[in-house]
């Protein structure tokens, strides 16, 4: 990575400084002005399906081992965005904002052709001490869902900031009453006192299936043999056997390939080739107030310009509203009400797939575990068809 750049020296003393007394809240580091992204992150949820068409290809597919070998292809498919799309965007790792409690970030991919649907995109951050961010991703046409949630426990050591993350997500194929645990990898950062932080995943994660299959990601970081970045190696095999169904390797920000058994090749697949689907979002002013783009403009317009104090101001006045909010549920004695996920201690399908062998069992039993609330979704989607019908109707009337 690059040097420092001259002009940022002088910002580098307070985040080495806090980067000193780190204690692993990752929102606390006063990261130097050019390393500040303006992207809320809720919104980095929207990273598990930009490839609408990979995402809900098991759906599509008989055959319940090749259908676990699409789930892993898509796991797969989606590390390049999760930990690298700011760097090859934004020219390295960038600090996100850190949400606020409620905020919710809501978008759908579109499906001009028909051919598979439309998907959408649910996000809410249902924690802010620690920060745990919500996710669903729906597409009602091929009876997909999946839903997760994450949180992160961080770490400063000669150097790289590693991070472990906290949370699952779960892959459901309604088809089939089919569903898949996946564990989330550890990653590090490095490149820090270059100035130019980047991801890097570390040891491993799984996936398991309701059907009896298991996938292991091993990331290698700088490959042992290959000497490149981001390599992973993983295998697909029958729970309890030795037998390797399927291997993929490769690099998860630029590609890889999917053989049957060790040998056969059966297919490639480019990172940097294979098109990303836009995310449609509302503009700001059709927004609930607590969706990140609408909520954050102004801090969002003042990051971009370079403008430090009107980044600080706009922020604090979020923060101070915050802190009045909590003051009047602790006084009221209430909580927050969460929109779209609940947080459960006993969630049967993680409990039935985290007990199978290789699955590290997470701290969901201890902190709960954050699903989706199919009755909440369907409460909000039924206000806001009224509402809609509500303003349809003034129309017509004044129209009238
Ligand atoms: C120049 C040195 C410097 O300022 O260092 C600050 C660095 C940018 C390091 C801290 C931030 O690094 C960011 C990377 C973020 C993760 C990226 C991808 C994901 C996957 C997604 O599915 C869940 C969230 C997660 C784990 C992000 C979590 C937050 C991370 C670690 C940011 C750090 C604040």
């Amino acid at each position: 990575g690059g040097a420092v750049p001259a002009a940022a020296k002088s910002s580098w003393g307070p985040f080495l400084k806090s980067i000193a007394s780190f204690t692993g809240d990752l929102a606390s580091l006063t990261a130097p002005p050019f390393i500040l992204s303006s992207t809320s992150l809720t919104e980095y949820s929207g990273y598990w399906a930009e490839h609408p068409e990979i995402f809900v290809a098991p759906a599509q597919e008989k055959d319940p081992q090749k259908r676990a070998l699409l789930v892993l292809k898509w796991f797969l498919t989606t590390l390049k965005q999760q930990y690298s799309s700011r760097n090859e965007k934004l020219g390295s790792e960038k600090k996100p904002l850190n949400p606020f409690l409620g905020e919710l970030f809501l978008g759908k991919w579109e499906d001009p052709t028909g051919k598979i649907g439309e998907t959408q995109l649910i996000s809410e951050q249902v924690s802010h001490h620690p920060p745990v961010t919500a996710y669903a991703i729906l597409n009602q046409k091929q009876g997909v869902k999946l839903e997760g949630y994450n949180g992160q426990k961080a770490s400063f050591s000669r150097g790289t900031i590693s991070v472990r993350q906290v949370g699952h997500a779960k892959y459901h194929l309604k088809k089939f009453d089919e569903d898949y645990l996946i564990t989330l990898p550890s990653l590090h950062i490095e490149g820090i006192v270059y100035g130019s932080p980047y991801v890097e995943l570390n040891r491993s994660s799984t996936i398991h299936s309701s059907t009896g299959y298991v996938a292991q990601i091993d990331y290698s970081g700088k490959g042992w043999v290959t000497g490149k970045k981001n390599t992973f190696s993983a295998t697909l095999r029958k729970e309890g056997s030795k037998d390797i169904l399927y291997t993929i390797d490769g690099q998860w920000s630029d590609g890889f390939v999917i053989k049957e058994g060790k040998t056969k090749e059966l297919e490639t697949y480019n990172a940097k080739t294979t098109e990303i689907t836009p995310l449609y979002i509302a503009p700001n002013k059709e927004q609930d107030p607590l969706e990140s783009r609408r909520a954050w403009a102004k801090v969002q317009e003042s990051i971009n310009t370079g403008d430090l104090e009107t980044t600080g101001i706009e922020k604090s006045k979020i923060e101070n509203e915050q802190r009045e909010l909590r003051k009047k549920e602790k006084e009221e004695g209430r909580e927050w009400e969460r929109r779209y996920f609940t947080r459960v201690m006993d969630d049967p399908v993680f409990t039935r797939l985290a007990e199978s062998p290789g699955i590290a069992a997470e701290e969901g039993k201890t902190d709960g575990i954050w699903i989706f609330d199919e009755k909440k979704f369907a409460q909000v989607a039924e206000k806001t068809r009224v509402v809609e019908e509500a303003k349809a109707e003034e129309v017509v009337t004044t129209a009238a």
